[in-house]
């Protein structure tokens, strides 16, 4: 019975915080069913989001349906958990985490209330020190499972309220705003900054800390703030750089603890120019702390109740470089593989490390598109981007940052202490690279895997020899098919079967035949569709309806209907274009750019021209060769021939029609004359009452 009880007790401890735990236990309490709340002047509340966890998390057959993925996350939170155990962590309580998010507090433990000026500092310096060791942990696993995980933080301090909501499995948490807003210092954060508030930072600023101001930094529901990067712990008083809208005049040396490239680099010129004031990151303390912050040398590095390192009774041997030039060395935990690896065949290592088990590392879906898998998100925020961009977290497109001040460092480079000789295999057979420096082998692989997945364009097909003539020859046919349909649509045909797009070809041009007035050079629009693609080219197909139009027009006015007036005046106005070549060139360009167009008009004006025998309809080609009067036309059939025989035989005497003509056009010109006459003599008319007037006024 008391097994029982220390066992429920012990659950209700891991459960809710000591003080709440214990609440809970008060006999008063049991027959007071109230609700448990409390109410804080000043908590410190800290949200520290795996950013690209959900990049890592894929459910695979291989990975027991993301199971191991999840045990790798479990891995880094008992980490975090293992942190909190610390003496010097005390005066934080575990929040819960939500996703791949972190969320603790500082300040809710009766005891270690920030009551005032220097117990809040102090209590803060605490959540800030939990958040460098957060990223020293997420280093360590990510040493190990070569994974790249960035740990994206934001911290904010206020009043909260705490309370246990449930009555089953009760729930202890914090609400306010302060909570709202210390979730989007996160949330609007960068991966590998610490992101901070204004009230963190008055907080801090004197302290052994260093920070950058980010800017204005547009909040949900709070307006445009001005937020903070901590950037590292450094010398103390007024080391801060207020660098809005500019670039940082101290750089600092790494974004939020953690070295970036752009970090070391501005670090080096520094040093270069002054001795370092920096302690490294594990020598540095806080001013005015009596409590130890950071672990004591004599603990390899673990706090009091971390777990032991397996190999840490054998000490492994010196990594290549030496122990001093890593000092990192040797990785506190090697992590088990979470699922059967392929058979790697691994080059020796120069020295007899154990090798590290890989886990995938995070990879974007932009370089990897094959690996698309359902994403674990890390808050509520990134739940709700579920459905939205998978490169943006839902803080990218909740809001709009209106600094132009830090922008985003490069990533973090973690590869700084790793041995330096250890081989890549150069031939990794999985999709995952072994090394973060992608070698040439693994970029192939990458691209040829990208090809695979990509639709092969005409240009790989032909590149690959891989190309089916036979096959895209019908393909081109089947899309000009519809090109044609496109046109006979537009043409005003509510016939849009394929079947119809050949039959209606032959209708029309059938429609010549029983007139008795198809023109030979109309024989490739008379035929089956498939001799229209055997024959000419694409385009030409494309510009055959308004060329078939142009052609029936003209025959339909001139030799079918040739004795109407509506064909003389058509008669005329060819006779007149002909007559005046420049306007002919200068409508054939304002009609049509196409060459076949062009041609059609050419053979329009001649068959105008031509005087068709009655008895002998000799083919003349009337249009002069395509290739010398239309430079660069496609090649056409195009051949204007005369009309048959038989419709020739059907007009009635051309010469009639023709001197009819002649007659129209002189009585035409006379017309002009005479108008041009009676419009010059108006206007010499009107000049002359003019002077009239101007001399009476004179
Ligand atoms: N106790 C808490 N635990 C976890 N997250 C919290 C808690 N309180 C607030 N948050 C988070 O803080 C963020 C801001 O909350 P707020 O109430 O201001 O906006 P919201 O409209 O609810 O947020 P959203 O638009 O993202 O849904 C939310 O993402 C919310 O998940």
């Amino acid at each position: 019975m008391d097994a029982l009880q220390a066992s429920n007790r012990r659950i209700l401890f891991n459960l809710l915080p000591a003080h709440v735990a214990t609440h809970f236990l008060d006999n008063q309490f049991r027959t007071n069913m109230d609700l448990y709340h409390q109410s804080y002047h000043r908590v410190g509340v800290v949200f520290a989001s795996i950013t690209n966890y959900h990049e890592f998390y894929m459910e695979l057959d291989g990975n027991n349906q993301g199971m191991e993925c999840l045990r790798l996350l479990n891995e880094i939170i008992a980490d975090f958990d293992e942190l909190l155990g610390e003496e010097r962590f005390s005066a934080i309580d575990k929040i819960k985490t939500v996703g791949s998010t972190y969320m603790a507090a500082v300040g809710l433990i009766p005891d270690k209330k920030m009551a005032d000026e220097p117990s809040t500092q102090k209590h803060m310096a605490t959540l800030v020190e939990f958040v460098f060791a957060m990223r020293d942990k997420l280093r360590d696993i990510n040493d190990n499972s070569y994974n790249n995980f960035m740990l994206r933080v934001g911290i904010n301090v206020g009043p909260v309220v705490a309370g246990v909501i449930g009555a089953r499995k009760p729930q202890y948490d914090i609400w306010g705003n302060t909570v709202n807003v210390a979730s989007r210092m996160d949330s609007t954060g960068l991966p590998n900054h610490t992101q901070v508030t204004e009230e963190v930072y008055q907080i801090l600023k004197d302290m052994a800390y260093q920070f950058v101001c980010r800017g204005k930094v547009k909040v949900k529901g709070k307006g445009e703030m001005t937020t903070y990067f901590l950037t590292d712990r450094g010398p103390t008083n007024n080391s801060t750089h207020h660098t809005t809208n500019s670039q940082p005049q101290n750089p600092p040396t790494a974004y939020g603890g953690v070295a970036t490239p752009l970090a070391m680099l501005q670090n080096s010129t520094r040093r270069a120019i002054q001795p370092s004031r920096l302690p490294p990151l594990r020598e540095s303390s806080v001013a005015g702390e009596n409590e130890p912050l950071l672990p004591q040398p004599n603990q390899n590095g673990k706090g009091s109740k971390g777990r032991r390192n397996k190999d840490e009774d054998v000490p492994p041997p010196p990594p290549p470089h030496g122990i001093n030039a890593n000092p990192r060395w040797p990785p506190p935990r090697a992590f088990v593989p979470p699922w059967p690896r392929p058979q790697e065949t691994r080059q020796a290592i120069a020295h007899k490390r154990r090798a590290p088990a890989r886990l995938p590392r995070p990879r974007s879906s932009e370089s990897l598109p094959l690996a698309r898998s359902p994403r674990v998100h890390s808050s509520a925020d990134e739940l709700s981007s579920i459905t939205r961009s998978p490169s943006l977290s839902s803080s990218d497109e909740s809001y709009s940052r209106t600094t132009d001040a830090s922008p985003s460092p490069p990533r973090a480079n973690k590869w700084q202490n790793r041995p330096q000789q250890i081989d890549i295999n150069p031939n990794p057979g999985y999709d995952y690279p072994q090394n973060r420096k992608h070698s040439p082998n693994i970029i192939q692989d990458l691209y040829v895997k990208y090809r695979l997945n990509k639709k092969p364009s005409l240009e790989d097909k032909l590149v690959d020899g891989n190309i089916d003539l036979q096959k895209d020859e019908e393909k081109l046919q089947r899309s000009i098919l519809n090109m044609l349909q496109t046109s006979v649509k537009r043409d005003g045909s509510s016939q849009t079967d394929k079947k119809d797009v050949s039959h209606r070809f032959t209708h029309r041009t059938s429609s010549f035949s029983s007139s008795g007035s198809r023109p030979n050079n109309l024989k490739h629009l008379n035929h089956d569709i498939r001799e229209v693609f055997t024959k000419r080219s694409p385009m030409d197909v494309a510009c055959v309806p308004p060329f078939e139009r142009e052609i029936k027009r003209l025959l339909d006015d001139k030799l079918v209907k040739g004795s109407s007036p509506k064909a003389e005046r058509k008669d005329l106005k060819l006779d007149l274009r002909a007559a005046n070549a420049c306007v002919e060139a200068v409508r054939a360009s304002n009609n049509n750019s196409s060459p076949l167009h062009a041609v059609g008009l050419a053979a329009i004006t001649q068959l105008a021209r031509a005087e068709p025998s009655p008895t002998a309809p000799a083919a003349v080609p009337a249009v002069p060769s395509p290739r010398t009067d239309f430079p660069g036309v496609l090649p056409t059939d195009v051949v204007v021939d005369l009309p048959s025989p038989t419709h020739s035989k059907q007009s009635t005497n051309p010469k009639p029609i023709r001197n009819e003509i002649i007659n129209t056009k002189d009585k035409q010109e006379k017309d002009a004359t005479d108008r041009f006459q009676n419009r010059r003599n108006g206007s010499v008319r009107r000049e002359s009452i003019g002077v009239e007037l101007i001399v009476l006024r004179g």
